[in-house]
């Protein structure tokens, strides 16, 4: 994949890359909404330690010719155990959105899992690429929110739910604080969240309302 940033092309060849491309690419606020943990980030900075501490166990004297990752996660197929986790927003990073993370994930047969801040629609989604989808949701303050996404999202062709528990508030986004007060950009920002909340579609419902 190229990443173009300006003339300038780069072919990242680690995945970290992505980090830097991303930070030389996008507006200041938008990069540190993706990037920034809550906080001090001290469990931010712990679960990437924690991934840092995992180590693969060679096998040797093995025939490696045929290398097959393929598995199944809930029973649907992925050609290797990762797929896209739900996140936010994908809208500020490329007019595209979800949409284009949904493409991407079909090319890669693997599972699309959508947020429910997704700045793209799941009918937008599902009508976009033949991935196996996973919508992601929290359970509402109104539990008939709740149950209504649930059915759009079955409507729309989604095979499971990812139940997210761990948010009944938003953490303390520091750097999120600090850009809303300095950034020009600000209002944008902040109309894209109402935007979003108006419209009932495009993650309609922020965590707060959520238990
Ligand atoms: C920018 C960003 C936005 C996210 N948005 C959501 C979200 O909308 N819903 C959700 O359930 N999890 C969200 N997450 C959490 C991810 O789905 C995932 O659980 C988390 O990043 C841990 O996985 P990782 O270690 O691979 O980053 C978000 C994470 C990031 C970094």
């Amino acid at each position: 994949m190229a990443v173009f940033i300006g003339e300038m092309a780069e072919e990242p060849v680690n995945v970290n890359e992505f980090q830097e491309l991303a930070k030389r690419a996008l507006p200041k606020m938008y990069f540190d909404f993706y990037n920034g943990g809550a906080e001090d980030q001290y469990t931010l900075k712990e679960n990437m330690e924690a991934f840092h501490r995992i180590t693969f166990r060679p096998r040797i004297l093995v025939d490696v010719s045929r290398i097959d990752m393929s598995t199944t996660i809930l029973g649907y197929p992925t050609s290797a155990p990762i797929m896209i986790a739900p996140t936010s927003r994908h809208k500020l990073a490329h007019p595209e959105g979800e949409v284009a993370t949904a493409r991407a994930a079909a090319a890669c047969n693997t599972i699309m899992g959508l947020s429910f801040s997704s700045t793209c629609t799941v009918e937008e989604v599902a009508s976009s690429c033949n991935a196996v989808r996973f919508f992601q949701i929290y359970v509402c303050k109104r539990r008939d929110l709740t149950a209504m996404l649930v059915q759009r999202a079955e409507r729309n062709g989604f095979k499971a739910m990812i139940l997210t528990v761990d948010s009944p508030r938003l953490g303390r986004r520091e750097a999120d604080i600090k850009n809303r007060m300095i950034s020009p950009q600000l209002k944008n920002f902040e109309g894209l969240l109402s935007t979003e909340v108006a419209s009932m579609s495009r993650g309609f419902l922020l965590p707060h309302i959520c238990i």
